[in-house]
């Protein structure tokens, strides 16, 4: 059922603490829901956001992409996305993803929780901190430990076991990587390849939110398989495979989350006389 609720800048009464970021094949989560409009400084958001309850949490939960998949990667309002999360209160995201793997013990199903990042993206807005003052986060350890400590537990005790840790490489798309690219990214010892990772992270942390990624391995990356390489069907028809098991686990990983953040994740930027009036 949804419920809608149009509200138009950083008044809402509605509120969460935790957001979900839905990647391509995710567009849904929640099933009882007030939809929340929200504009922001920078325009508004990929869609509604949809605002439901899990055992008692308040979730709020907006696909990247927006519901018909109408932004790619590159376009997408990364910006609004977070700061629409964080105006509704949320303090923690979890941000699910279809991502290429570039081991080849890692096959499509795969879960995996890195907790690292390379930026190979280019010509993305990536602050929020443009004018008014200098401001440099810390991004040596892009994850919550918290957060990633949870999903995997979670997907431990659901019996799917996940690979812990890994760098997860972002390029710029839209267009996927040639095989030299892909052999060249796995020859660093990165081991997943995706779009979305950044600046989503990097902005998340801008707004002191805690940011834990959960990445279902879609395809073999062009370096690593010997077929024709990966197709954007492809990663639909696994994503569709596996996305009820991980609608659960996410779930799982909500109710499992601790209500107080616990962690070293920056959040004393709460407390920083910031250029910027965060909501
Ligand atoms: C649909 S193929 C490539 C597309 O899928 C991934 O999206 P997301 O990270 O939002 O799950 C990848 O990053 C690309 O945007
Ligand atoms: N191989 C791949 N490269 C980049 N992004 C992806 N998303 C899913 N599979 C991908």
């Amino acid at each position: 059922m949804v419920r809608p609720l149009v509200k138009v800048g950083a008044m809402t009464t509605s509120t969460a603490t935790i957001g979900v970021i839905g990647g391509s094949g995710f567009y849904s989560f929640l099933d009882d829901i007030e939809e929340v409009r929200l504009d922001t400084p920078y325009g508004p958001p990929s869609d509604p956001i949809a605002v439901g309850t899990v055992a008692g949490r308040t979730v709020a939960f907006i696909p990247r992409h927006g519901r018909d998949h109408r932004y790619p990667p590159h376009k997408i309002p990364y910006r609004a996305n977070l700061w629409a999360l964080r105006s509704l209160g949320v303090r923690q995201v979890l941000a699910p993803s279809a991502v290429g793997s570039l081991v080849p013990q890692y096959g499509p199903g795969t879960l995996a929780v890195p907790d690292q990042l390379v930026d190979r993206t280019y010509g993305r807005v990536q602050t929020f901190y443009e004018e008014g003052g200098a401001i440099h986060v810390s991004f040596a350890d892009p994850y919550c430990p918290v957060g990633r400590r949870v999903v995997l537990d979670t997907a431990r005790k659901a019996d799917w076991e996940p690979v812990d840790g890994g760098t997860l490489v972002v390029i710029e798309g839209p267009r996927f990587s040639t095989r030299a690219e892909s052999q060249w990214y796995a020859a660093q010892g990165w081991t997943l390849v995706g779009m979305t990772g950044h600046p989503e992270a990097v902005l998340a942390r801008e707004l002191a939110l805690c940011y834990t990624p959960i990445c279902l391995v879609t395809d073999l990356d062009a370096g690593i398989e010997e077929g024709e390489g990966v197709t954007m069907e492809e990663v639909f028809r696994v994503f569709a495979k596996n996305v009820n098991r991980l609608r659960s686990l996410v779930t799982a990983v909500v109710e499992a989350l601790p209500a107080d953040r616990d962690c070293p994740c920056p959040h004393a930027l709460d407390d920083m006389n910031l250029p910027l009036q965060l909501p």
